[in-house]
């Protein structure tokens, strides 16, 4: 078929700023499904609008999903906002595409893959066991989502960066966290701007970085590397022919960081929402408990738990995607065309960005009934759900490599909330920003009461 020479309907709206002001501001007052829906409504299921300076097609649903996460480097590839490219480095994964991207993300899956994180179940629940110490025993107030990051943080210097407690880990903490709070900011360099604050921390990061990597490459070298290897050695440790390494410094680095963003931000989010759901729906609550207790009485106090726990922690994984339809921690992404295609009968041109957007799929009647009732048995049968309708890992040769970890992390830390505190909200309304993460209403204070002790 000839393609149409029509571009999608909608409009591109005044130069460089196009929509992106409003689209900024629905997604902090927390009604960007609405304002997705208004464009929907007015000019279809595929429209064209402009955000961050560049003319977008925006497409939801299934077949819209399957064609982004499909669709190889000849078509579409990555696209990121120049803020996130310049905090995270040109050789992230997420700004390397064909043999390049398969090269660097074979080498991530062969840490973040199941039959090697398994061995770490214990090494994370001692990470969440010392958090509730520190942080939750004695309190009679806390706030879920400063804390859920300060947990995942550590969990992650602990397991990917082999860093134990301390000063180092502390002020290597203290840059990521100082980081991540401007790097989806406009890029400006003036030193007041929260975007330069946060390119000043990433230089700073990358440094205690690059002197952690030689340090772990003399101890490989030397075999003086620790039996719990951790993600930079075992990217260190990957060789080709004459033994020469296959992964640079540099990408280590820029992948490194790349974990702890994309690692650390998404995961507390989805346990925070998990608590707040768990407050709202008592029944559902009480099935976590009953779960949980079960696994916690087949086992003595000292008991480590296992892989194998994990696997009997069905219902409260249920809870867990049931939390990720309504409440995705990734809205959305980009992608770029690399040469004018047809999608839907419409053109797209070469260089144009594709916008897609998580929730629109989760939240449509057709495909999920009663889209807004938090309902966990939707997924006793995931194999029953048509792929591509349910996205919030993504898809394709993208699809989120640390799947696993999010999954391991969430089961231990839910484990030990539920079968240590009750708790009850402290503000019950609704709200939560998108910034562009979503963050509820002062971070969710709850009340907690012990139920046994740590
Ligand atoms: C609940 C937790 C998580 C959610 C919802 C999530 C979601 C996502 C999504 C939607 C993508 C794909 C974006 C796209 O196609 O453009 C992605 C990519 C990615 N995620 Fe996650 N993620 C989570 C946890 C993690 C963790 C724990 C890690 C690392 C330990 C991680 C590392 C990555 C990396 C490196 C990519 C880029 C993959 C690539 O471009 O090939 N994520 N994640």
């Amino acid at each position: 078929r000839r393609p149409s020479k029509r571009v999608p309907p909608g409009s591109l709206g005044l130069p460089i700023i196009g929509q992106s002001l409003g689209m900024l501001r629905a997604m902090r007052t927390n009604t960007a499904e609405k304002w997705l829906e208004e464009r929907v409504q007015k000019y279809g299921p595929i429209s064209k609008l402009n955000l961050f300076g560049k003319p977008t097609v925006f497409i939801y649903g299934q077949a819209a999903n399957k064609f982004i996460f499909t669709s190889d480097g000849s078509v579409l590839s990555n696209q990121q906002t120049r803020s996130v490219k310049m905090i995270l480095g040109e050789r992230c994964l997420l700004e390397l595409n064909g043999e390049d991207h398969k090269r660097v993300r074979d080498a991530l899956v062969s840490f973040l893959k199941p039959d090697f994180l398994k061995r770490y179940v214990g090494k994370m629940e001692e990470e969440v066991r010392i958090h509730l110490e520190t942080y939750w025993k004695g309190k009679q107030i806390v706030k879920v989502l400063p804390l859920m990051k300060t947990l995942t943080f550590d969990i992650i210097c602990s397991l990917l960066f082999g860093l134990e407690r301390g000063a180092r880990r502390d002020q290597m903490v203290q840059y990521f966290q100082r980081m991540i709070e401007g790097m989806w900011s406009i890029p400006i360099n003036l030193p007041f701007t929260r975007f330069n604050r946060s390119l000043k921390a990433s230089k700073d990061g990358q440094k205690m970085l690059k002197q952690l990597i030689r340090e772990k490459q003399y101890e490989f070298e030397n075999n003086l590397a620790s039996s719990h290897q951790d993600l930079i050695t075992c990217l260190l440790s990957i060789r080709g022919e004459n033994n020469q390494q296959l992964i640079s410094e540099n990408e280590i680095i820029h992948n490194v960081m790349l974990i702890m963003v994309a690692g650390h931000d998404t995961s507390s989010v989805l346990i925070t929402f998990i608590v707040r759901l768990l407050a709202k729906n008592p029944n559902i609550h009480v099935a976590v408990l009953k779960e949980q207790e079960e696994i916690a009485q087949s086992k003595s106090p000292e008991e480590s738990l296992t892989w194998e726990d994990l696997g009997k922690m069905k219902y409260t994984w249920r809870v867990a995607m049931e939390t990720m339809r309504i409440f995705p921690p990734i809205f959305g992404g980009f992608r770029q065309t690399v040469k004018d295609i047809e999608y839907g009968g419409y053109l797209i041109p070469k260089g144009w960005q594709i916008f897609w957007v998580t929730a629109k799929t989760h939240l449509d009647s057709s495909i999920f009934q009663e889209p807004e009732k938090f309902d966990p048995a939707r997924f006793e049968n995931p194999g029953s759900l048509p792929p591509y309708n349910f996205v919030p890992f993504g898809g394709g040769a993208r699809i989120c490599p640390g799947y696993e970890f999010a999954k391991i992390e969430t089961l231990v830390t839910i484990h030990y909330l539920v079968t240590h505190f009750a708790w009850k909200l402290c503000c019950t309304d609704d709200f939560f920003s998108r910034d562009p993460m979503p963050a509820p209403t002062q971070g969710l204070p709850i009340q907690i009461i012990p139920r046994k002790p740590i």
